[in-house]
């Protein structure tokens, strides 16, 4: 009689990943990479200590969907940095991995072909070789870490992780931020709380150990040191926004129970600007003025933005519009640029006021 299977029942395929040292020997990092990504994650360690009064700046689009269009975004945006650098350290959003709320499109990793088929092993290069590229532009890069085992494949090309607002929560993302050597931006709740952020803060700065794979793709237990460059990232929730002073003062206080430096990034786009992209700017204009009035806790900003306002739904057999999101609404290019114009104007007077 044949054995009853009882394993693998709702399995369709397994097919082999390459494993990520392969990868990075097929698409390496050079030296010049490595200090782009050094000095970066320098700075914005700085920057959340306070120890650098210059303003992080995470921008870029909600998601790659299209290496070309992110290309051209990476390429305009590196001339900004450099122009603004004595003000903003501006990090660009390359997000590969989207965490859907039901169901939808989960980013260039897990879906390169935008049609469902699920070709990690294409997207996998795919995502290295862009976060080569825009590192070869002196342009860092940020990214969500969503699935635990993709770290090995780019996070030596990263300069700043964070983890959304519906992993901040689960035990296996803090595990993995304890092991990353970038510094990582826990979101709130999606429910607006900030207490999640902060636990997830505390449990990211102590060692774990956990179920990880090696460079050469083995399983492994992988056993980490603490990552103690960790912060909170305000989001908005269900209720609304949630970057007003009296939020601000909330988070600070809860923080200083916990002995957390109260170092705060503001994501003006998700329920800070009700998924409205055009309203990115109203949030930027308000934190702006209260941190030429001395707020200096708000030490970074977070923006959604692309080549072309607004987003976009697939049509199967009609052409995308280039440089347009296929996920959240995003700011326009145009307005982006006077955005962090205001940003850079404003960490002016705050370094004059230092001064
Ligand atoms: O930033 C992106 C989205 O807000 C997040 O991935 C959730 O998207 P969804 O609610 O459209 O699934
Ligand atoms: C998914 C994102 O944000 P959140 O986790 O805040 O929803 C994001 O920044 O792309």
């Amino acid at each position: 009689m044949a054995p009853i299977q009882t394993d693998n029942l709702r399995i369709a395929e397994l097919r082999p990943l390459p494993a990520p040292a392969d990868l990075a020997r097929e698409i390496p990092r050079d030296d010049a990479i490595s200090q782009t990504v050094t000095d970066c994650r320098q700075a914005v360690r700085d920057i959340l200590a306070g120890r650098d009064d210059r303003l992080l700046v995470v921008v870029g689009p909600c998601s790659i969907h299209d290496p070309k269009s992110a290309l051209e975004y990476a390429q305009r945006l590196t001339e900004l940095r450099q122009r603004l650098a004595d003000r903003l350290e501006i990090v660009m959003r390359v997000y590969f991995e989207k965490p859907r709320t039901t169901v939808g499109w989960k980013g260039l990793i897990n879906d390169p072909h935008l049609d469902g088929s699920g070709r990690i092993e294409e997207g996998l290069p795919l995502a290295r070789r862009l976060l080569l590229q825009i590192n070869q532009l002196g342009l860092p890069a940020a990214t969500e870490f969503l699935d635990p085992i993709m770290p090995q494949y780019f996070a030596d090309l990263i300069a700043w992780g964070a983890i959304g607002a519906r992993t901040t929560e689960s035990q296996i993302h803090r595990q993995l931020a304890s092991g990353l050597s970038c510094p990582v931006g826990f979101k709130n709740g999606t429910d607006g709380g900030v207490q999640v952020a902060l636990d997830a803060i505390r449990s990211a700065r102590s060692s774990h150990s956990f179920p990880a794979i090696t460079a050469e793709g083995r399983a492994a237990i992988a056993t980490t040191t603490g990552n103690p460059d960790c912060h909170v990232v305000l989001r908005g929730g269900n209720k609304g926004p949630n970057f007003s002073p009296a939020h601000i003062d909330q988070l600070a206080a809860s923080a200083a129970k916990d002995g957390i430096d109260p170092g705060i990034v503001v994501d003006a786009s998700h329920a800070n600007s009700g998924k409205d992209p055009e309203r990115q700017p109203e949030v930027i204009a308000d934190i702006a003025a209260r941190i030429r009035e001395g707020e200096t806790r708000i030490r970074g900003v977070m923006l959604e933005s692309h080549l072309v306002g607004g987003r976009q739904d697939q049509v199967p057999g009609q052409p995308l519009t280039y440089g347009q999101s296929i996920t959240d609404g995003c700011l326009g290019w145009e307005r982006t640029v006077e955005v962090l114009e205001l940003l850079a104007e404003t960490a002016g007077s705050r370094l004059q006021q230092a001064a």
